[in-house]
């Protein structure tokens, strides 16, 4: 049986005290509500500490919005899979476009932070997903596919049980355009062939497989709906409590 679970990405959003304050909230909401979905969110990584602290992990999930590549050692700015191991952390996003874009992380890199994860015991929230180019070229099987098999294939058969896959076009993430529910559903069926074919049964089967790109509170519903979408990757969206909570009521 895989896990529902709603996941909001806060990105380089909110100051302290605001973090401190939805996070609360989310807390309190999930303690009342007993969603069936795992809620988790994933602030940014000054604040991980306090909000560790700070939520009740039976409610809410803390995770890292990344990961070092590296074990240890001079890598200026960089936080460690061990360090965050440290201070109890158990959830990071790996892999995520703005990271693949930005900062220019490569599917190699990626494998690499996939490693550390694994390597201490934190479950990552790999991303995926094709450009809104590749997608208009009918590229986006392809793309997806390769994504999964390089970051992949060098990891331990064991530790895939720990995966998680947020898949997220990079088209629909902040546009307001999200995929149809059957896009989603089509694209989500294929990264679970893949899992079969690559990995095995067990590790399609398992594995939670979340839909990201402007989800909101009116499209929660429908996507969630999708019998390989097992709940989602919010931005924009999860930084705001009545639509956050909406979106993880519609995760059933
Ligand atoms: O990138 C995302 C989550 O990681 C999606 O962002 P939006 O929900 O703001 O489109």
């Amino acid at each position: 049986m895989r896990d529902k679970i709603v996941a909001g990405n806060w990105k380089m959003n909110l100051n302290f005290e605001d973090a401190i304050q939805l996070a609360t909230n989310i807390n309190a909401w999930v303690a009342d509500n007993h969603p069936i979905a795992q809620v988790i969110i994933a602030p940014s990584s000054i604040y991980l500490q306090t909000l560790l602290e700070g939520v009740d992990e039976q409610y809410v999930k803390i995770a890292s919005q990344d990961i070092a590549a590296h074990e240890k050692g001079a890598y200026t700015g960089d936080v460690s899979a061990e360090q965050l191991d440290s201070i109890g952390l158990d959830f990071a996003i790996i892999g995520h476009s703005e990271r693949r874009e930005y900062q220019f992380e490569t599917d190699e890199i990626i494998a690499a932070k996939l490693k550390q994860a694994f390597k201490y015991q934190i479950s990552p929230i790999f991303c995926v997903g094709e450009k809104l180019e590749e997608r208009e070229s009918e590229k986006h099987f392809e793309v997806v596919k390769s994504q999964i098999v390089n970051a992949l294939k060098s990891q331990k058969a064991e530790d895939l049980s720990r995966l998680i896959i947020a898949y997220e076009p990079v088209w629909a993430i902040g546009t307001g355009k999200t995929a149809s529910p059957e896009q989603a559903q089509e694209i989500h069926a294929f990264i679970r062939k893949v899992l079969n074919d690559e990995f095995g049964t067990d590790v399609a089967n398992n594995t939670s497989i979340l839909y990201g790109g402007s989800v909101n509170a009116q499209n929660a519903n429908q996507i969630f709906a999708q019998p390989d979408i097992d709940g989602g990757l919010v931005g924009g969206a999860s930084l705001k409590y009545e639509d956050f909570t909406q979106i993880i009521s519609a995760c059933k």
